[in-house]
């Protein structure tokens, strides 16, 4: 945890959710409902499909609503895509952007999620930048070098803490059920604090870090409670209410414990 900064739960349902788990929203919704939620900040990412309802659902609650990817340009002919400006106008608030699934899987470059992430700010959206290593990369010993490149490449000259979020997420991590050590997670969470911090000052030094990477019920407390993890991502274990329940749950006296130490 990062002193004075308002930590971030947030859910990615990737592409998962018909229509029936409009019922798990709602639970989302109104167990975030608490007191813990002026503390601590949830935003919930589902597919495009259930975008609109999300926010209607979420319309009373404090859980925010938030897309998964976007495109860097406004409009125009781009096929299948969704451009921030659409996003903002379904009254969401968040778009993650440059996840390694996209990364991967359509080629995003560094420059591109920066483009993205440029398109969402100009909108008014909170961007979530995601950076992190493959497994290769860390066996060779990449890993904080990797993470320099993508924070440099992929986060805006204009990036703020109160519009920017980075995600760390070791893709070697992703819904596979290993996390790194809470000893390795501190060194990269520390590492992107500092390169943060050169690029964007005082901006830098308060924008969250979310950690992302097989977070579940049982090991999120250990996890929110390193220093510089503002919040967490959380995959899999979003898709049940219950569990994402229960990950923001773990900041339960957390913050208390570290306002009196
Ligand atoms: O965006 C979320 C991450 O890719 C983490 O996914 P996971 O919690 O299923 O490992």
């Amino acid at each position: 945890m990062t002193p004075d900064v308002r930590p971030l739960v947030a859910g990615n349902w990737k592409m998962n959710g018909l229509r029936a788990a409009l019922d798990e929203i709602k639970q989302i919704a109104d167990g975030v409902d608490g007191s813990l939620s002026e503390k601590v900040e949830t935003v919930l990412c589902p597919p495009s499909t259930l975008l609109y309802v999300a926010t209607a659902l979420a319309e009373d609650s404090p859980l925010q609503i938030g897309a998964q990817d976007c495109h860097h340009h406004n409009s125009g002919a781009y096929t299948g895509d969704i451009s921030a400006e659409m996003i903002a106008d379904l009254f969401a608030s968040h778009v993650i952007v440059g996840h390694s699934e996209r990364r991967k899987d359509h080629a995003e470059s560094d420059a591109l999620v920066c483009a993205k992430a440029e398109a969402a700010l100009n909108v008014g959206l909170q961007a979530i930048i995601c950076v992190g290593e493959t497994q290769a990369e860390r066996d060779d010993g990449q890993t904080l070098e990797v993470l320099a490149r993508q924070i440099e490449g992929s986060v805006p000259e204009g990036a703020r803490a109160e519009n920017t979020i980075i995600a760390y997420e070791p893709v070697w991590a992703i819904g596979t059920g290993l996390t790194p050590t809470t000893g390795d997670i501190a060194i990269a969470h520390e590492f992107l604090r500092a390169r943060l911090k050169e690029r964007l000052g005082d901006e830098g030094a308060r924008m969250r870090i979310l950690y992302g990477g097989s977070v579940k019920p049982s090991n999120a407390r250990e996890i929110v409670a390193i220093a510089h993890v503002d919040g967490v991502l959380v995959g899999g274990a979003s898709l049940k209410a219950t569990d994402f329940l229960a990950i923001f749950g773990a900041y339960e006296g957390l913050l208390d414990l570290e306002a009196a130490a």
